[in-house]
């Protein structure tokens, strides 16, 4: 039985069919593109996207190219600076993708500008030119593609459209103030997604990508959990591709095992393999109580096989776990400030249960979304045998 029904939808060249969350930023690329990319020639139009990894700034581009490619007269060329960084070979992409011929060498860099120029004059080319990761470029190759587009060619046309890629301001804090004034006005924003943002983009893509039934909500909420920010500020977590990756990855290791529905532990061991997961020096500075805590939730977790737990059933698992070793058990208002500690250390994650399913209230929700939890129960088990020893 298969559960990634099209492997298309996980590919890094996949344009959804909607970009939730990008509404805005797709409309003001538009707005400084669309004129030129239907009647070509009047302007110089550009833009400069920043953003941190994974929030989509490709793949909005992409969806701008989307709806223009049928009806604009321009070529839509786009040059990866992590692959092409150096001015001869993003010089030989553009060639390339025009279908235009060049020299491989022996012009300088005037020289083959001036041709590219000719070149697109003489077949009536326009370029609509997108440099993504732009901050791989040395300032001064980017600067000279952000002042090519301002050359007119000799009828008068502007042939360039540009948009410049990058993760912040370094970008364009590195280029000389007057190119840097060439794209400075024209800055649009990607901010992190948020936890709740990144449960949509997954619901989409699930949708789109997995069997029906192979996936629960609470599944995709346990990886956005896990890779969303706390809130658009937060630029440590934010990025789809990476949430993305963790659900087909959890998906594929089902299938691959034969299952039809993929459980909280494919996620957990898929997200350790491009997260992290938890480090042992993390669980040996806890409390003895909280690493008790923990335990407690690591077993209520595995005993339920569901992606959350609540705080009342750890609490229980607690002095389960406290009698066991002969402990007496903290209050109540201290396992709060455990799980705060736990949250803040990226070890749970938590939330507040607002659909009431089965459980009355509003509910704190706890899961573990980086580590397998058989691992973290026995490392933990040896820390607190080793402790009260
Ligand atoms: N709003 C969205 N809706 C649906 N999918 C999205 C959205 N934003 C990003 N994605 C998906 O997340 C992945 C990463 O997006 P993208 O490549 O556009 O990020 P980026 O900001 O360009 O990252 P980088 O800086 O690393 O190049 C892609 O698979 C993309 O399709």
């Amino acid at each position: 039985m298969a559960i990634v029904v099209d492997e298309s939808v996980f590919s890094p060249n996949y344009v959804p069919e909607r970009l939730p969350h990008r509404e805005q930023q797709l409309q003001s690329i538009d707005m400084l593109l669309s004129s030129w990319l239907q009647a070509p020639g009047h302007h110089y139009p550009r833009a400069t996207l920043l953003g941190r990894p994974g929030t989509g700034k490709t793949v909005t581009v992409r969806k701008l190219w989307e709806i223009y490619k049928e009806r604009s007269k321009a070529r839509f060329v786009y040059i990866n600076g992590f692959i092409y960084r150096n001015f001869t070979t993003i010089v030989g992409e553009i060639a390339r993708s025009l279908e235009i011929p060049f020299p491989r060498r022996g012009l300088s860099r005037d020289e083959f500008l001036a041709l590219l120029i000719e070149h697109l004059r003489e077949r009536d080319l326009y370029m609509f030119l997108v440099l993504d990761d732009a901050f791989n470029l040395a300032p001064d190759i980017l600067s000279t593609f952000i002042r090519l587009g301002q050359e007119v060619d000799k009828l008068g046309a502007f042939r360039i459209a540009l948009i410049v890629v990058g993760h912040n301001d370094t970008v364009l804090n590195n280029l000389d103030p007057s190119t840097r004034g060439i794209m400075g006005k024209y800055v649009i924003r990607f901010s992190p997604y948020t936890k709740e943002q990144i449960f949509s983009i997954l619901l989409d893509r699930a949708r789109a990508g997995l069997a029906e039934g192979s996936y629960s909500e609470d599944i995709l909420q346990m990886i956005a959990d896990i890779t969303g920010a706390q809130s658009p500020l937060d630029t440590n977590r934010g990025d789809a591709r990476l949430a993305i990756d963790i659900l087909y990855r959890a998906a594929y290791a089902a299938q691959q095992n034969g299952r039809r529905q993929i459980t909280p532990e494919d996620v957990r061991r898929s997200s350790k393999e491009v997260l992290f997961g938890i480090s042992e020096e993390v669980l040996v500075g806890l409390p003895l109580h909280e690493k008790l805590f923990l335990l407690a939730i690591v077993r209520s977790l595995k005993i339920s096989h569901m992606p959350y737990v609540t705080f009342g059933e750890a609490e229980e698992a607690y002095k389960i776990a406290c009698e066991e070793y002969g402990e007496k058990p903290r209050v109540h208002s201290q396992l709060w400030t455990y799980l705060n500690d736990l949250r803040e250390k990226g070890i749970i994650e938590t939330r507040q249960n607002k659909r009431g399913e089965g459980v009355r209230g509003r509910t704190t929700l706890i899961s573990i979304g980086t580590e397998p939890l058989d691992t973290l129960e026995s490392v933990l088990a040896k820390l607190i045998r080793e402790e009260l020893r």
